[in-house]
């Protein structure tokens, strides 16, 4: 199991409270939108500003950001606000550009943490610079490749991490821009939970509507901080203007947050344990019944070799994937989940048969 050395976030003179806030324009565009933008913020109170120089656009031709000349824009945010300055660095050459201009903090992107090639690049040139990283999650849902980017920091000498949590891209259309895949930075947290967690709601919604579900649900879940893109004129960006949301909406959705307490700590535990009680003893009575019916599938996957039948039969899978979903909704549970449940059941218990079959064959190739 990898180690990974995790320290707090130290930027100076500001102590970082849950939820940690970082919010500013998707792209910085002119000096006048970024500095506009930046005071409205700062008014509200926001500490940390966020802006993109070099957009990494999927196609050619779009808006790729304004490079190294909006650098001046965001030392003027600094000096002009107070507020600390990040934004996106993807090769060695943004990152020495940054901290020519006194970046404060730098994010790693989604498509760039995919690259493990892109991410050592930009580990090797903030080798022995001290400055916080956060890294988003790679595009594609893959835990340990979003692992492997802290590691290749960590192994540079940077221990001030964090992860942000932007979603996941899929083929298929859904009513997210990109699938939030909650139960990935779950497993970050239960496997790392020194790392923080910052929830970018602005590319998983991919729309001002979902902005404020997002923010509640990262909070729910103890996470640490929200970055969310704020635009002084939404309608009119230059990138992704239908998630950017002005710096006013952004307080409202931030005063309407409900923080709940992330440890249990000294509240009454006797209901909670009594609750939890009776969760063990139903996941005990679950993995019974798993085994019962492994045993089962073991037994046919015997008759199957006897008889020469194949594993798989569609019709029997069907037949049963419909009446458990059915079974499901007739108890008010959630038809999806069921079906996750019984298709992972099911390939299990594929691979129990195939494991009797391989067992049974060597037997009779060994007599
Ligand atoms: C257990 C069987 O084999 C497979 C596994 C199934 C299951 O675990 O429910 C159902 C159908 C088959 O694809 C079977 O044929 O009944």
């Amino acid at each position: 199991m990898s180690q990974l050395k995790i320290e707090p976030i130290r930027l100076p003179g500001l102590e970082l409270k849950r939820p940690i806030i970082i919010s500013g324009p998707c792209s910085a565009e002119t000096e006048e939108q970024t500095l506009n933008t930046a005071q409205q913020l700062s008014d509200m109170g926001v500490k940390i500003f966020r802006a993109g120089i070099w957009k990494p656009r999927t196609r050619p031709g779009a808006f790729e950001g304004v490079g190294s000349i909006g650098l001046p824009w965001l030392k003027r945010v600094k000096e002009e606000t107070g507020m600390f300055i990040g934004v996106e660095v993807a090769n060695a050459h943004h990152v020495y550009e940054a901290i020519k201009y006194g970046v404060d903090i730098m994010w790693i992107g989604a498509r760039t943490s995919a690259n493990p090639f892109a991410v050592q690049e930009v580990a090797d040139a903030l080798k022995g610079i001290d400055i916080p990283v956060l890294v988003k999650n790679p595009v594609n849902p893959d835990l340990e490749l979003w692992i492997g980017a802290f590691e290749r920091l960590n192994n540079a000498g940077i221990t001030q991490l964090a992860a942000i949590h932007r979603g996941f891209s899929t083929y298929d259309k859904s009513e997210f821009r990109n699938h939030p895949q909650w139960q990935i930075p779950i497993e970050l947290r239960r496997r790392f939970p020194e790392i923080p967690i910052i929830t970018d709601p602005s590319h998983i919604g991919g729309k001002r509507s979902l902005i404020a579900e997002i923010c509640q649900e990262a909070m729910d879940l103890s996470f640490d901080g929200l970055i969310i893109e704020t635009h002084c004129n939404p309608d009119k960006a230059w990138s992704d203007a239908s998630q950017q949301i002005t710096p006013e909406t952004l307080k409202g959705i931030l005063d309407n947050l409900v923080l709940r307490r992330p440890k249990i700590g000294d509240t009454p535990r006797n209901t909670l344990d009594e609750l939890r009680k009776q969760i063990d003893k139903l996941d005990n009575q679950l993995l019974d019944i798993l085994k019962e019916r492994m045993k089962i599938s073991e037994a046919i996957g015997r008759y199957k070799y006897e008889n020469n039948i194949t594993i798989l039969q569609a019709r029997r899978y069907d037949e049963i994937m419909n009446d458990r979903k059915a079974k499901a909704e007739s108890r008010s549970l959630n038809a999806d989940f069921v079906t996750e449940i019984f298709e992972s059941i099911h390939e299990e218990s594929i691979r129990c048969q195939s494991a009797v079959m391989n067992k049974e064959l060597k037997k009779k190739e060994d007599n």
